[in-house]
């Protein structure tokens, strides 16, 4: 049965409308996720919610424990994630308010743990399509029936912060082609990837970073306001995914839910038992037989 998974960003720290509803504190071997999972049910469909920088953003991007966060959801039974994100915008055409479902990511991070692999039980999933295009599709039939213009497809450029760019930089990843700019959807994505979830994001820009001539340089204050103006119709959107989810196929057909299938390089005998336990969550599947 699929479980629909929502990491919250900033401004989204709670999720309306549940029924059934529990917090509930999910143990990783990995640390300690952002803060305990949200439980419910979504017009019949099973979520579960995690305010990714916890509930009164407490925790900055490169202090996030992403993999006790995306363990943690696997361990809670979650198929499909879906990251809420704030984005800086790099592109005239994108303005402030406008709805993103990103499809490709440049990570610049680097004081991060990218991988649940390492010495010991080494792996190396496939990235070339970082996010699950069934999931992007669901997400752009949503926002259609919601009235919600969203544009499909986009490359968000993840820094590692928490200060925000130089206009040097800004200037730097848009001759890249970059459309949005965030700090934390890398390493998410990956790890989603290695815990085979299938993986999308929807960005909603609040900013257009420091490059335009005619806007204000962001501030968290601008930031927050535009995401208060928006928030309504992010909940809308999800609200308008959950359905499509519930009656689509269990396995992914792009492959998300079999990423492990030929990823994993150390021999059987050659594996530390210990790393093996550690990744009974994430890598049970192909571990176990
Ligand atoms: C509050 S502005 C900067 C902050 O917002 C974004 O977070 P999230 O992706 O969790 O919405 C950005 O990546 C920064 O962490
Ligand atoms: N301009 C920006 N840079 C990085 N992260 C952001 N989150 C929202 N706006 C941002």
């Amino acid at each position: 049965m699929s479980v629909l998974g929502i990491i919250g960003g900033s401004g989204v720290y709670q999720i309306d409308g549940l029924a059934n509803v529990r917090w509930q504190k999910i143990d990783s071997p990995f640390g300690a996720p952002s803060d305990e999972l949200l439980f419910g049910d979504l017009d019949g469909q099973k979520l579960v919610f995690l305010p990714r920088h916890g509930r009164g953003h407490k925790i900055p991007p490169s202090e996030l424990n992403f993999r006790a966060n995306i363990d943690a959801m696997k361990r809670a039974g979650v198929t499909e994630i879906i990251s809420v994100s704030a984005v800086g915008s790099l592109k005239a055409e994108l303005a402030p308010g406008t709805f993103v479902i990103v499809d490709q990511f440049i990570d610049r991070t680097f004081a991060r743990n990218k991988s649940f692999f390492g010495t010991g039980l080494v792996a190396h999933v496939g990235m070339g399509h970082p996010v699950c295009g069934r999931l992007g599709d669901a997400i752009a039939e949503a926002a259609t029936e919601v009235g919600i213009a969203a544009k499909r497809g986009g490359t968000y450029l993840v820094m590692e912060g928490p200060q925000f760019s130089t206009q040097a930089e800004s200037e730097l990843y848009r001759t890249w082609g970059c459309d949005v700019i965030g700090m934390t959807n890398m390493p998410e994505a990956k790890l989603a990837r290695e815990a085979e979830m299938c993986y999308a994001t929807v960005a909603m820009v609040t900013d257009y970073d420091c490059w335009h001539p005619d806007h204000d340089h962001v501030s968290v204050d601008a930031v927050v306001k535009v995401l208060l103006e928006n928030a309504d119709k992010a909940r809308a959107l999800v609200r308008a995914v959950a359905p499509r989810l519930r009656h689509g196929p269990e396995i992914c057909p792009r492959g998300c839910h079999r990423a492990l299938d030929s990823a994993i390089i150390t021999h059987a005998d050659a594996r530390d038992p210990a790393m093996v336990g550690k990744l009974d969550a994430v890598a049970g599947r192909v571990l176990k037989g």
